[in-house]
């Protein structure tokens, strides 16, 4: 079955240009752009629970000024009950942190959604999803990594859609009321894949700022998902 809601694409600014954020922000929605993006998704690095540094708090905080979009933070990073909620509290739309990086997730989600945002939890390629099925009612959004977290780029891995298709049918029997979420490689050639298997929500970020014109690949990828849907 195919989720009820408009897929949502959400560009990853870890493949747009640092230095000229605003206006590569402005370039994927801004202004109230019609067909733009749904959301921001924001790579936020540690260089320890992955090997690469992004940004933080403050690069956010200025970024949340500078737009509506929604903004959606993706942290790869050690310790969130410490760090994430900080991020609800300036204001993303949407925090999520990794199961990997801390032995209790759902305090975590808690203290986020008490700061007024939405709580993701997101899992790596090789985590399966069993173990966090019970507490999933905890978080607003799954992330499914179809990459490994660190860099943008990446070739996708499709073997992580049995991971989706299961989620998919747990939301279409009422089981389960969560966004469904991927991140990594996708692209014209890949996101058919994952619109099939049951994606609600497309992050892409190579894809859509290697291109001419950012915002006409924000409305072809969703134009493909609805493609599939119909
Ligand atoms: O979280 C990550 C990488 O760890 C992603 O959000 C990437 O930034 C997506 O980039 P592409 O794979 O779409 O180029
Ligand atoms: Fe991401």
């Amino acid at each position: 079955m195919a989720p009820v809601n408009p897929p949502m694409i959400a560009p990853s600014i870890l493949s747009a240009d640092f230095a000229h954020l605003a206006d590569e922000i402005d370039a994927i929605g801004g202004h109230g752009m019609v067909g733009g993006a749904d959301w921001v998704h924001v790579d936020v690095m540690d260089a320890h629970f992955v090997p690469n540094l992004t940004l933080g708090l403050p690069v956010v905080q200025s970024i949340l000024k500078t737009t509506d979009i929604p903004i959606d933070c993706h942290l790869m990073i050690d310790d969130p009950g410490r760090w994430a909620p900080p991020y609800a509290e300036a204001g993303a739309y949407n925090v999520t942190f990794h199961a990997e990086a801390t032995d209790d997730p759902v305090p975590v989600a808690k203290d986020i959604r008490a700061a007024g945002a939405k709580a993701g939890l997101s899992i790596k390629p090789n985590t399966p999803l069993d173990p966090y099925l019970e507490i999933l009612p905890a978080f607003d959004t799954l992330l499914v990594m179809s990459v490994e977290p660190g860099f943008g780029g990446q070739s996708f891995m499709p073997q992580v859609l049995d991971k989706v298709t299961r989620m998919r049918s747990l939301v279409d029997s009422g089981e389960l009321q969560i966004l469904i979420e991927i991140d990594g490689g996708i692209n014209a050639d890949t996101i058919e894949q994952a619109a099939e298997a049951g994606v609600d929500c497309f992050v892409a970020g190579s894809a859509v700022y290697s291109a001419a014109d950012p915002a006409d690949a924000v409305r072809n990828l969703r134009a493909q998902v609805t493609s599939v849907r119909s």
